[in-house]
């Protein structure tokens, strides 16, 4: 595998025992220990303040590792991102928006790790952010600012700003969360194109039901790891019900009360952060509680 600089190296990210203390002494992570590879997307999975941004802000270096050890494709995290080996989509409340920026200077900011100290964008650059702005269908907005946008809008731009920098590991902390359906189909075609070809993708997701449809691996985190692996081995009921407090409810609903049509996609539904309810597009008669566990 080639990143953009003609290095070769094989997408890994390897966790060992890390550990996170912040500096009021709370100790976010414990003994986390995982190993991801390329051709993969990961639903990194747990509840509000079980250790997800934490993690990938470890994974980027933006905390110190109390203890344990990551190592990304082989590489400290220091000597990775310095060779722009990851992208990282950060939560939009991680995100200064008032800061006066346009569209098309954010999705530059993914080629920086390609340009010398003076930051001059060659014809290459210019030509990554177009095809990124348009692959994530922003390229119309490319001359406002930032902050003018909508939730969904922004969260597309990140994107296209994480497709620009070309990078074959990617980190994405809830990218789903406050997108349109039409959206999150554009984020998910894009995530299984890049999973095809060869790139690793963590992502985390608080929407329990497409993940058997668009990730192949699992992590449940609960500030340690409560079990990972593949998605049909690890996404069962007991793990979620671990993960989450058993406050899972599943409600079938038949599908013809979604859709009209033949997509048997499962739809998912939030009652509020604490309580996920996942809602499946089954096929019968009548809505009814399948399950529900406190
Ligand atoms: N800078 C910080 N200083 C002290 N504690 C922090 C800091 N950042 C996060 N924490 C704590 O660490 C824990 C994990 O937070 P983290 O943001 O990693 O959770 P999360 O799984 O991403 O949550 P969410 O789903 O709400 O985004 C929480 O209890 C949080 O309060």
């Amino acid at each position: 595998m080639f990143n953009e600089t003609g290095e070769v190296y094989v997408p890994c990210i390897h966790a060992r025992n890390v550990s996170v203390v912040y500096g009021n002494g709370f100790k976010a992570i414990e003994n986390v220990s995982f190993e991801l590879n390329g051709g993969t997307i990961c639903a990194l999975m747990g509840i509000n303040g079980g250790g997800k941004s934490t993690l990938f802000k470890s994974i980027m270096g933006l905390v110190k590792t109390h203890s344990g050890e990551i190592s990304l494709s082989t590489l400290s995290v220091a000597d990775a991102l310095k060779k722009t080996m990851v992208a990282y989509v950060p939560q939009s409340e991680d995100i200064d928006w008032d800061f006066p920026v346009l569209v098309k200077e954010v999705v530059m900011q993914g080629r920086f790790g390609y340009m010398n100290f003076l930051r001059r964008p060659s014809k290459k650059d210019h030509e990554a952010v177009e095809a990124a702005m348009q692959r994530l269908g922003v390229d119309h907005l490319k001359d406002r600012q930032i902050g003018e946008l909508s939730g969904g809008q922004k969260k597309r731009v990140f994107l296209a700003r994480a497709l620009a920098q070309k990078s074959m590991i990617i980190l994405l902390d809830e990218p789903f969360t406050g997108v349109d359906f039409n959206t999150e189909n554009v984020i998910m075609d894009l995530l299984q194109e890049l999973k095809a070809a060869g790139h690793l993708i963590l992502v985390s997701t608080h929407n329990l039901g497409n993940v058997p449809d668009y990730c192949n691996e699992v992590i449940f985190i609960n500030r340690t790891i409560i079990d990972s692996g593949a998605t049909e081995a690890v996404f069962n009921q007991e793990n979620i019900k671990a993960t989450f407090g058993g406050v899972l409810r599943q409600v079938g609903i038949p599908q013809s009360t979604l859709h009209t049509d033949d997509d048997g996609r499962q739809v998912t539904i939030f009652s509020d952060h604490e309580k996920p309810a996942v809602f499946y597009g089954d096929p019968g008669e009548g809505s009814s509680v399948v399950t529900e566990s406190k």
